[in-house]
């Protein structure tokens, strides 16, 4: 499988405090790599890196071959971010329209996008009435309705209840299954299980990038939150 992602050396800091400290890692394309670690691990300091918007100190990231933030890029990839970039004042469905008129989205496109997340029923409803749960689906709908070939996804499951959190999986998977690469954060170990790969991040570093099933027999457990604990718990001793 080729690698849509590499993460080469990658070195940011942010304020005057380091953040990533030189870290690799690569993203198969058609899979979902899950970003798992501590709040203040630098989860989202890597998403930012891999869409181009974090200025970084050395190394870098590199996305279908493009250096990330690459104009070539631009319509390329889908970024949903923990504090959901939409608009109060308008409604669920012209926020979605708003993002498919940007990517030239085929007619149809908003309709389907707002099924997919469960919002047809809100579509005329301002999103500043919304829940917390339904603003970040309003978040994916605008990510998804571009079609885009690459998704980075900042928990975005968060707040919302375990039926559409498995929906939502369901459809990462068949994104993925389709040729899509997505990056995926969550602090939930069972949605590692999820994922094609997890990369572990803490302190800054990767403690792990492997797939779930080897970091479970690597660690001798099946529960995904013991494995992450044993592998640093191994890291100090080291
Ligand atoms: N704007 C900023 N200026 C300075 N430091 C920052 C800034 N944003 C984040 N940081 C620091 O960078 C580190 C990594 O933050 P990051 O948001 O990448 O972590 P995270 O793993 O995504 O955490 P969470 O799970 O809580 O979202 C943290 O120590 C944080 O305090």
């Amino acid at each position: 499988m080729s690698d849509s992602i590499v993460v080469d050396r990658l070195t940011v800091r942010r304020g005057h405090r380091p953040v990533l400290h030189g870290i690799n890692a690569r993203m198969p394309k058609g899979s979902i790599t899950g970003l798992l670690g501590p709040s203040g691990a630098g989860k989202t300091t890597l998403m930012r890196a891999i869409v181009g918007t974090q200025k970084v100190r050395s190394g870098g990231v590199t996305v279908e071959g493009h250096p990330a933030g690459s104009a070539a890029l631009r319509y390329r990839i889908g970024y949903v971010t923990q504090d959901n970039a939409i608009y109060g004042d308008l409604t669920v469905e012209r926020n979605i329209a708003y993002y498919a008129a940007l990517y030239r989205a085929p007619k149809g496109a908003v309709k389907s996008v707002l099924a997919q997340v469960g919002l047809t029923d809100h579509a005329g409803q301002r999103a500043d009435r919304l829940s917390g749960g339904q603003r970040t689906r309003v978040s994916l709908a605008c990510a998804l309705v571009g079609d885009p070939d690459i998704l980075v996804l900042d928990e975005p499951t968060v707040g919302l209840d375990p039926v559409l959190r498995e929906q939502l999986w369901d459809d990462f998977r068949d994104l993925a299954d389709d040729g899509r690469t997505l990056v995926v954060s969550s602090h939930v170990m069972d949605e590692a299980d999820r994922c094609d790969r997890v990369v572990l991040i803490r302190e800054g570093r990767v403690v792990a990038d492997e797939t779930p099933a080897a970091l479970k027999r690597a660690t001798g457990t099946d529960d995904l939150d013991e494995a992450f604990l044993t592998v640093i718990r191994s890291r100090e001793e080291d």
